[in-house]
């Protein structure tokens, strides 16, 4: 409250007046006539009305009636309240949601407020291979009816030509920038979109800033042991051959890689985990970043 409205209603008839306009606002919003208050509050209608009007002086105990008759605290008719952060109708809000909504308001407030200042473009897949970011980031995309973008899809499009032909013409420069050019191609184009991003993209310190000022990022992770088993029983075992050794280098990748990774916003570990566990997780993880604000329940 405005503390010049407090010295105000302070004096005898400002105080009283502002409880009256405080009742009939909250009796308002309850959608309450006078006469069921004066029964739930067993408080007459003619002195409600002397109340409402600012000409009342109520005792403690009749506040404490009316403020119960109407579900709130005295403290929301009461006009000094310097202590209140909240205003009385987003606290009351607030206070009828249960944990888990409250849950779900937080991020969805937080996004929509950066949506204004045109921040975020959606979700960002990040991980080592085999965690699940083409599957669940998929799954994802269909689900909440937005695209679902493999960024490695996307270079090998603008570059005319599949990764390994990148490579070998122009190496890991050439790689990074199609792959910073696909990244600035989905900002661009794709409001709203769930992006898979390469394994190896985080190692990119600018390109990876800003994937994540952009979007919401989830690494997608599992034990060395899945990521290896996964590859393996996609039928792609280039980066496995040699199997120790290959192990080594995954576990060696994953430690080098374990501060960046862990930049993202979120993390979801896919070990020992169905497919439909962890979409289950990803999707409440993702969800209010995912959806207009005039879709929460979609
Ligand atoms: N709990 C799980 N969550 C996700 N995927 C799982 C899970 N359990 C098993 N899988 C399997 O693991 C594989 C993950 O492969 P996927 O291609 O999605 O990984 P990726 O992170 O996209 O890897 P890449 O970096 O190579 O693109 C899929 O075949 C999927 O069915
Ligand atoms: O994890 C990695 O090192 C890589 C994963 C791929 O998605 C590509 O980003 C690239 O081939 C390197
Ligand atoms: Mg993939």
């Amino acid at each position: 409250m405005h503390p010049a409205n407090d010295q105000n209603e302070s004096n005898g008839p400002d105080y009283m007046a502002t409880i009256g306009d405080r009742v009939r606002a909250i009796r308002a919003r309850r959608g309450m006539a006078r006469k069921e208050l004066s029964s739930q509050s067993d408080i007459s209608e003619r002195y409600l009305a002397q109340i409402e009007g600012g000409k009342a002086n109520i005792s403690i105990m009749l506040l404490q009636r009316l403020a119960a008759a109407m579900g709130v605290p005295v403290q929301d008719i009461l006009p000094q309240q310097e202590q209140q952060v909240l205003p009385p109708p987003l606290r009351d809000l607030l206070e009828r949601l249960s944990p888990a909504q409250l849950d779900e308001a937080y991020p969805l407030l937080v996004r929509h407020f950066d949506m204004n200042k045109g921040q975020h473009c959606g979700v960002a897949l990040i991980g080592l291979r085999g965690g699940g970011k083409s599957r669940l980031g998929q799954m994802l995309g269909e689900r909440l009816n937005v695209p679902y973008i493999r960024l490695n899809g996307l270079i090998e499009q603008l570059a005319g030509m599949d990764i390994g032909e990148i490579m070998a013409l122009g190496g890991q420069p050439a790689y990074r920038r199609f792959e910073r050019e696909a990244l600035e191609y989905v900002i661009e184009r794709h409001p709203l979109s769930v992006v898979e991003a390469g394994g190896s993209l985080v190692s990119e310190s600018e390109t990876f800033q800003r994937l994540l000022n952009r979007f919401h990022t989830v690494w997608i992770k599992a034990s060395p042991e899945e990521h290896m088993q996964r590859v393996i029983d996609q039928g792609d075992t280039r980066p496995m051959q040699g199997h120790t050794h290959a192990m080594d280098d995954l576990k060696r990748i994953l430690v080098e890689r374990d501060a960046d990774y862990r930049r993202a916003d979120a993390v979801l570990d896919t070990s020992h985990r169905s497919v439909e566990d962890s979409f289950a997780e990803l999707l409440s993880l993702t969800r209010p970043y995912l959806t207009s604000p005039t879709a929460v329940n979609q």
